[in-house]
């Protein structure tokens, strides 16, 4: 199954360049989104609640700020980029008494659509954009020149220009720069949380977090272990980001890819791969979602204790005290306006 790719050249910057954007929520994804469309010569409002504190951000970089209600009240186009488990209740009250036909309600991740927490009437458009990346480096790499490739989805065409549309706020923020994907609010749904999950969150955390604690517990020192198992991940894993696993094998010594080949599917074996296929059909089915809903509506009592204790984990506590011998690691987490 081949997919459809678009690039710049594809895509008409003035279909959005015409239309005035609200962006509610001024976050990870939602400052990047804001600034990127307005340096590419987009009329951005943002909605924010009153008291968020969000708001003095925005506003020190020269953004208008509403209510979310006030926001969407003006837009053409509304980009919800709150978080998802206050989408529900955000669009309720501030956006579906917004509305209006041939208007269009964006999202940045397709949770609230793929689960049914949202439906817009029939009379607008609802569309995707759905950035491969966090927010800060979308931002980042849209300064630079550089884009974050984006999934854009219809899920439905009330105007008949909804993807059209879509990628050209895709353009906005530079993700066709880097190439924009044509997909579904299921695919990105599913595939976006299973890639947080199983790998790119999840996995990577658990797996460095498990081989400091093993080196570690065997008496090693704690500071060889970080930089065994946490700084160099980054460092092979751009080898993979520029060339593919070839390229990080390619680099690596043959001691090291005797290892890996050998090792490798040791640690990742068809138990964890099983696990994996677990992890897919809770998210498939909606169990992940609804237990997630769930959290949230009781105050997530969870989430607050798994976070505590992640964040005292001793390999914290060790990065820490190295990043700050390297200036140039520990980059601060900015809003570049
Ligand atoms: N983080 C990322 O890089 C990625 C996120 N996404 C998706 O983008 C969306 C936004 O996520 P993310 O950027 O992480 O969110 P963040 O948690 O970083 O930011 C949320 C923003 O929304 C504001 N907010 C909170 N509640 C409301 C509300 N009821 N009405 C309006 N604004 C509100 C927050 O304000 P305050 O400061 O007051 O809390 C904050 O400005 C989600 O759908 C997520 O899945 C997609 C790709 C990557
Ligand atoms: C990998 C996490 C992510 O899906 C993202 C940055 O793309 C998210 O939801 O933040
Ligand atoms: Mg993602
Ligand atoms: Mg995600």
């Amino acid at each position: 199954m081949s997919v459809e790719v678009y690039y710049d050249d594809d895509a008409d910057l003035g279909l959005i360049q015409a239309k005035k954007v609200a962006v509610i929520g001024y976050g990870s994804q939602g400052h990047a989104h804001a600034l990127s469309l307005r340096d590419s010569g987009v009329d951005v409002v943002i909605g924010l609640p009153v008291g968020s504190k969000s708001r003095p951000k925005a506003e020190e970089q020269g953004l208008r700020v509403l209510t979310p209600a006030e926001a969407a009240a003006e837009a053409d186009v509304i980009m919800i980029l709150a978080p998802d488990t206050a989408q529900r209740s955000l669009y309720a009250e501030a956006i579906a008494p917004n509305l209006a036909p041939g208007k269009a309600v964006f999202f940045g991740h397709g949770f609230n659509i793929r689960y049914d927490l949202i439906k817009a009437p029939a009379d607008v458009d609802v569309a995707m954009v759905a950035p491969k990346g966090p927010g800060h480096l979308v931002r980042r790499q849209y300064v630079d020149g550089k884009g974050v490739p984006c999934l854009v989805a219809v899920e439905q065409d009330a105007t008949g220009t909804a993807f059209q549309l879509a990628l050209s706020y895709a353009k906005g923020i530079g993700g066709t720069r880097a190439g924009a994907i044509k997909t579904t609010f299921k695919e990105e749904t599913e595939t976006d949380l299973f890639g947080e999950q199983a790998v790119l969150c999840g996995g990577a955390a658990a797996l460095v977090q498990t081989g400091f604690e093993v080196l570690t517990e065997a008496g090693y020192a704690p500071e060889v272990a970080y930089f065994e198992c946490l700084h160099e991940l980054k460092l092979i894993v751009d080898l993979m980001y520029e060339g593919g696993i070839a390229r990080m094998r390619y680099s690596v010594s043959d001691t090291a890819e005797y290892g890996d080949l050998s090792r490798g599917p040791r640690v990742v074996d068809a138990r964890v791969k099983e696990e994996m296929r677990k992890i897919l059909s809770e998210i498939q089915s909606g169990e992940f979602a609804r237990e997630w809903v769930a959290e949230d509506e009781a105050g997530r009592p969870n989430f607050a204790k798994w976070r505590a204790e992640g964040a005292v984990h001793p390999i914290e506590e060790t990065g820490q005290k190295l990043r700050n011998m390297m200036s140039w690691v520990d980059r601060p987490i900015t809003e570049t306006a």
